[in-house]
């Protein structure tokens, strides 16, 4: 496709002389919760056999053991460095954490030549951005190769910094609203190049090594994080992060009942009266009669149970954990409500 006149002509970097270290790209992926940010990793992860990847999650809230469980399929030559970040304004955070961990990686130097930093769905991509431009230092080890922006088709987008974004989900729309889509896309980011996908399938050389700040001194960056100062709304503060678990085995029958209860009908409120909000909703269930470890996953009221490989152990003892990320969320009465759903004894036909 053609691109717009205003969009800068990329002019491709002269290596500098005398054979400079190495320096490893960073590709940031970015994408609100649930869009397929680490389905994208993952796949990227399966498919790419000629570079050794390090991964760096940026999650969001405590379930960081769970988000770790759930989120990078280990083997191979893979090397993971964690980001946690507490509730809260991550705008602030996200930098320092975002730094030092990569600093971490740094000493392992050498074992690895790739680096992927999925960005929480609620972290300021710009902050994380940034990082690249300000800290000269650390832009000799490392550069920002592109931003990456996984775009659910269905609910919506993060777009404003991207070079690349991915419309993922194109299963759950129709072509009209796929069109719609993409011309609000355009008119957010002119230049931005667009994929559709399922699963965020991709071809790999559309999306790494994209040399997008090639530009000398991360011109380009400090232009692009201008534009998007100006319009960038501050992190939603009333977003929080619940997690629980709740031991023993419980049936499929039931689970469903209260997520439909949860997501579908909004049945349940916090002591406010206000009625909980689940946005993206993770988990790992032990159900009845299943040896396997069941995942759970949600995307507003979409969800999913999904049988892992992963077998529960005979002296591990068999639990629920679940993480639930929303508005007026309370982990009380979401636990309690829980356990009283997964308790009922009439209509079970499975334990
Ligand atoms: N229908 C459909 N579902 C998809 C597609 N791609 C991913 N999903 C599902 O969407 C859910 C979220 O996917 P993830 O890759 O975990 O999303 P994420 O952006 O990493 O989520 P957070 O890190 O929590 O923000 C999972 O249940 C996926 O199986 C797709 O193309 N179509
Ligand atoms: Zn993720």
């Amino acid at each position: 496709m053609e691109e717009e006149d205003e969009c800068p002509e990329l002019v491709p970097i002269q290596e500098k002389p005398g054979g400079p270290a190495v320096q490893i790209p960073v590709t940031i992926i970015t994408g609100y919760l649930g869009a397929g940010k680490t389905t994208l990793l993952n796949y990227i992860l399966t498919e790419q056999h000629n570079k050794r990847i390090a991964v760096i999650l940026n999650e969001f809230g405590e379930g960081s053991a769970l988000e770790k469980s759930l989120a990078v399929s280990q083997g191979g030559e893979l090397y993971e460095e964690w980001l946690e970040l507490r509730n809260g304004c991550l705008c602030c955070s996200v930098k320092d954490n975002g730094l030092k961990a990569i600093e971490n990686l740094m000493e392992k130097k050498g074992k690895f030549d790739y680096i992927l930093l999925e960005t929480t769905g609620l972290a300021d991509p710009g902050a994380v951005a940034s990082m690249f431009w300000v800290d000269a230092e650390l832009g000799s080890d490392v550069y920002l190769d592109g931003i990456v922006t996984v775009i659910d088709a269905k609910y919506g987008m993060q777009i404003a910094l991207a070079d690349l974004t991915i419309i993922n989900k194109t299963d759950l729309v129709n072509e009209t609203e796929l069109l719609k889509l993409r011309d609000v896309v355009r008119s957010i980011n002119g230049c931005v190049k667009i994929l559709e996908t399922q699963k965020s399938r991709v071809d790999l050389s559309e999306v790494l090594d994209l040399h997008s700040f090639d530009i000398k001194d991360g011109e380009r960056l400090s232009e692009k994080l201008q534009l998007v100062k100006a319009s960038h709304p501050h992190l939603d503060q009333s977003m929080r992060t619940v997690t629980f678990e709740v031991p023993g085995s419980v049936s499929e029958d039931l689970i469903n009942i209260f997520i439909q209860n949860l997501l579908w009908e909004k049945m349940f409120k916090n002591k406010a009266g206000v009625s909980m909000t689940v946005i993206r909703l993770k988990g790992i269930l032990s159900l009845n009669k299943k040896e396997k470890k069941v995942m759970l996953q949600g995307v507003h009221e979409l969800y999913e149970l999904d049988e892992t490989p992963e077998l529960w152990d005979d002296q591990e003892p068999r639990l629920n954990r679940l993480v639930f990320i929303g508005r007026n969320l309370d982990g009380d009465v979401l636990k309690r409500e829980f356990i009283s759903a997964v308790s009922r004894r009439d209509c079970v036909d499975d334990s």
